[in-house]
């Protein structure tokens, strides 16, 4: 049976703006309070997804969430008709409106943790939506998540959904920005690599001083659990506390892995060499192994943050070749661009490199590799994922015309505290949601 990886990417809400929400993500804070463009934002978003498409990669679309979320607002105790609510909660709290706002969904990397079924014990694909408690305006995703995620794998026969983690910061969960597989083959059983940033029970061991650590250990194991992973089917890795504090807030950040390859920043985790012995131990001879680590005298962590090297896709393609999806911040980065070509011609697997812009995303600190979500699955797991999510020419062209009806060139902050801007925004997701197939998973579809 043919097996592949198929990436589900965030579709950008219409209410996309910076708002500087996300301490120790450093491209939100500097881009705190600039005007965004929605508009631009999804089409850019859109473009990346129907390339990956032609590139021979299956590719499917993950709708956004309802925003402003006036229902947490009203959980907060502001009344009155929901322009009430937001008119109130933009004189008395403006910082609590702008979080409940956020188009944050659009990153879904950080939508869930789904196992492979040639990983889990009962042999189906397991989802388990991140909880997202370290940062509140983020919080608000995982329920609307899991109904958008079940409504896109919603067969029983071959997709279990587990609820998220206890919302709490124990348990914090960023999903698959921190989370990595590697496999022979997309069908033979992988070595599932989960990343945390601190111990959640064991203030003793290391943590970051200066910025969050988002993802605990204790997340980590509960996500293997949940999704019946063997022993040697995992690997917990910590991520190096200093590179936090440096503003690499998720492992994404600095490294990324696909099939045989773990692309990755010497300074990504604690421990590297006994972690990287696990993983070869653990994956076998089945393929060679290629770890490629990236010297600081290469390139800096720094230079990673600022281009997002690491936030690149890693896809294999049609004929075995991998290619890198970076964004356009690494064309325009000398020392990048350089590494990035030698990569190509070193024998790696990697042979080539395909850049996109997708600036409005990254300048809230979300790269290529945040706005897609990965499922590694064989041909009838794929036929029964709901067909109206998944990318070809005409589903690109409907959604670029209801991009172009509904949304806004531009949003300031300002523009947050305008009634209108929810009506707009429940009038585009009622139509999105017939066009992906999807039911009623919005809040404003069950009242
Ligand atoms: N690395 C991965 N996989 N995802 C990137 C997520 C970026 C997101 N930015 C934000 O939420 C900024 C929103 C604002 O400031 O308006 C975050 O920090 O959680």
């Amino acid at each position: 049976m043919k097996f592949f990886e198929a990436n589900f990417d965030g579709l950008v809400g219409p209410t996309h703006n910076y708002a500087g929400l996300s301490i120790g993500n450093v491209a939100s804070l500097n881009n705190a309070k600039n005007t965004s463009s929605p508009k631009q934002a999804a089409k850019q978003g859109l473009q990346k997804m129907k390339s990956l498409s032609e590139l021979g990669l299956i590719q499917g679309v993950l709708a956004p969430q309802e925003r402003p979320d006036v229902y947490t607002l009203r959980r907060l105790g502001f009344t009155g008709t929901d322009s009430d609510v937001i008119s109130k909660a933009a004189k008395q709290a403006p910082a609590v409106l702008k979080a409940v706002c956020s188009a944050s969904s659009m990153w879904t990397a950080n939508a869930a943790t789904i196992s492979p079924s040639a990983d889990t014990a009962d042999g189906k694909i397991h989802f388990t939506p991140a909880n997202l408690t370290n940062k509140f305006h983020r919080s608000l995703e995982p329920l609307t998540t899991g109904r958008i995620l079940k409504a896109m794998f919603s067969d029983e026969k071959y997709f279990a959904h587990h609820q998220h983690l206890p919302d709490n910061d124990h348990f914090g969960d960023e999903g698959a920005a921190n989370h990595t597989r590697l496999c022979s083959d997309y069908g033979q059983a992988g070595v599932e690599l989960f990343v945390y940033g601190r111990y959640a029970f064991d203030a003793s061991k290391p943590a970051p001083k200066r910025f969050p650590a988002r993802h605990t250990l204790e997340a980590c194991e509960a996500v293997a659990r949940l999704h019946g992973l063997s022993e040697h089917g995992a690997v917990m890795m910590q991520q190096n506390p200093d590179v936090i504090d440096q503003g690499v807030f998720h492992n994404d950040v600095i490294a990324v892995g696909n099939q045989n390859v773990l692309f990755f920043h010497e300074q990504a985790f604690v421990d590297t060499q006994a972690k990287l012995d696990e993983i070869r131990r653990k994956f076998g001879t089945a393929a060679d192994l290629h770890f490629i680590e990236v010297k600081s005298s290469e390139v800096s962590v720094a230079e990673a943050v600022k281009t997002y090297l690491f936030n690149t896709q890693l896809v294999t393609l049609a004929n075995g070749d991998m290619a890198i999806i970076a964004p356009t911040e690494c064309r325009d980065s000398d020392t990048v661009s350089a590494y990035l070509e030698q990569l190509t011609g070193r024998g790696t697997p990697i042979r080539q490199v395909h850049y996109f812009d997708v600036k409005q995303s990254m300048q809230n600190g979300g790269g290529p590799a945040c706005l897609r979500l990965r499922v590694a699955m064989s041909e009838a797991e794929h036929q029964a994922v709901n067909p109206a999510v998944l990318m070809n020419d005409s589903l690109f062209v409907r959604l670029n015309q209801w991009v172009d009806k509904h949304y806004r060139d531009q949003i300031c902050e300002d523009d947050l505290a305008d009634p209108q801007l929810l009506i707009e925004s429940r009038q585009a997701l009622d139509e999105l949601t017939q066009i992906l197939k999807l039911g009623s998973v919005y809040q404003f579809q069950r009242n």
